[in-house]
């Protein structure tokens, strides 16, 4: 059997595609390279380069690997703030693109799908750390983009019996830990691989957005997770569907949170480096806090995740970045 990747040249994509490889499975890539990487996709994946919701292309990819058997789906715009300004973007390439994958889906017959979803479904949670059962209200356009995700999947369940299992990621940083896959987004909006490029040089300094949030130092505190933490619990999620169980969603982080201040300190000490900030104003959409309660993927699926040390994940990112100043850019 295969598993059909899509998104798989972004960044956790590819190092689910690297870990399913490494696990013996076939693997077919299908990624329109907007925000991804073709060097960053492991060369034992088939690779399609195509966009989801071309629906002539997607039935094509299914024709040519009829031993897929079940899809693991992260292809999506997913930054906050650019969904603040550009709604559509996120509700067209996300949730529409979503309806035209599924009819597809549902049209060859295959019918087990696990989605990348997020803790921004749940908006402004009232009680920390957040369990799945809370309620979700989004508080910005990318995090509805990925609930209404999450409801039209369970329509799509109920209706065609396309098994879903929903994964909410918090913060997801670090690399593989021989540093030979990472992070590499253009631009670069997310907090430790700016903190890295101001420790590079890349940058003056970093600008830490808000300090007047309600937790302890008045900077977000979010909880982070590794990359190759996750495509671990994607297998597992995909074998969870492959023994038949029901539709089902799981939060994905480390139950621990740090605050932006914090996250800087922890680089200052991993690199060695001065890494000079200043504060700026709020950057919009953001909540407080975000931790997550990840009990129930660890005993429905057996996840075990091995990075559990905030300055383990950021020296793996470092590794990244010192050996790939350029990311992708010489290779692509
Ligand atoms: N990075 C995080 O902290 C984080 C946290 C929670 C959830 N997520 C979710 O995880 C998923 C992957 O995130 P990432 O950080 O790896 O992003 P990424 O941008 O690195 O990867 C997304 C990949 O999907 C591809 N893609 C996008 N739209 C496509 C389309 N219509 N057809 C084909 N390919 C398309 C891109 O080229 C890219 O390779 C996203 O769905 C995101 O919403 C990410
Ligand atoms: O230059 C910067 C960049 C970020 N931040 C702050 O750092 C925190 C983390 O921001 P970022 O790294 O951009 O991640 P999030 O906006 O929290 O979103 C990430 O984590 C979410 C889950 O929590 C996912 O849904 C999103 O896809 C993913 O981008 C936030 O408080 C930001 O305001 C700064 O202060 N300065």
């Amino acid at each position: 059997m295969a598993v059909l990747v899509l998104g798989g040249a972004g960044y956790i994509g590819s190092h689910t595609v690297d870990r399913l490889v490494q696990k013996g499975e076939d693997v077919v890539v299908v990624d329109s390279l907007v925000t991804g990487h073709r060097a960053a996709v492991n060369e034992q994946a088939k690779f399609y380069q195509g966009d989801l919701s071309d629906q002539d292309f997607m039935r094509k990819v299914f024709k040519e690997n009829p031993a897929i058997k079940a899809v693991i789906h992260f292809a999506a715009f997913s930054l906050v703030a650019e969904s603040m300004t550009d709604p559509l973007k996120y509700f067209d390439n996300n949730t529409a693109g979503m309806i035209k994958l599924l009819e597809v889906m549902n049209e060859v017959g295959v019918k087990k799908i696990v989605f990348s979803s997020t803790a921004a479904t749940y908006g402004i949670p009232k009680t920390m750390p957040i369990k799945e059962s809370d309620p979700q209200k989004p508080i910005n356009p990318y995090g509805e983009s990925k609930l209404m995700m999450e409801k039209i999947m369970r329509w799509s369940d109920e209706a065609y019996g396309i098994k879903f299992v929903a994964l909410r990621y918090f913060n997801v940083a670090g690399a593989k830990e021989d540093g030979s896959i990472g992070e590499d987004h253009h631009p670069e909006t997310h907090l430790l691989p700016i903190v890295l490029q101001v420790a590079m040089g890349k940058r003056d300094k970093l600008m830490i957005f808000g300090d007047d949030y309600d937790t302890p130092d008045g900077t977000n505190v979010r909880d982070y997770v590794h990359p190759t933490d996750l495509a671990d619990a994607h297998i597992l999620a995909v074998k969870y569907l492959l023994d038949n169980n029901n539709s089902n969603a799981f939060n994905l982080g480390s139950s621990t949170g740090f605050s932006n201040k914090q996250i800087l300190e922890a680089a200052r000490d991993v690199t060695e480096k001065e890494i000079p900030a200043e504060k700026a104003p709020r950057r919009g959409g953001d909540p407080d806090t975000l931790v997550a309660a990840s009990d129930k993927a660890r005993e429905v699926l057996g996840w075990k995740p091995q990075f559990d040390d905030i300055h383990k994940i950021i020296a793996t990112a470092w590794k990244w970045h010192s050996t790939h100043p350029q990311g992708y850019a010489d290779q692509d």
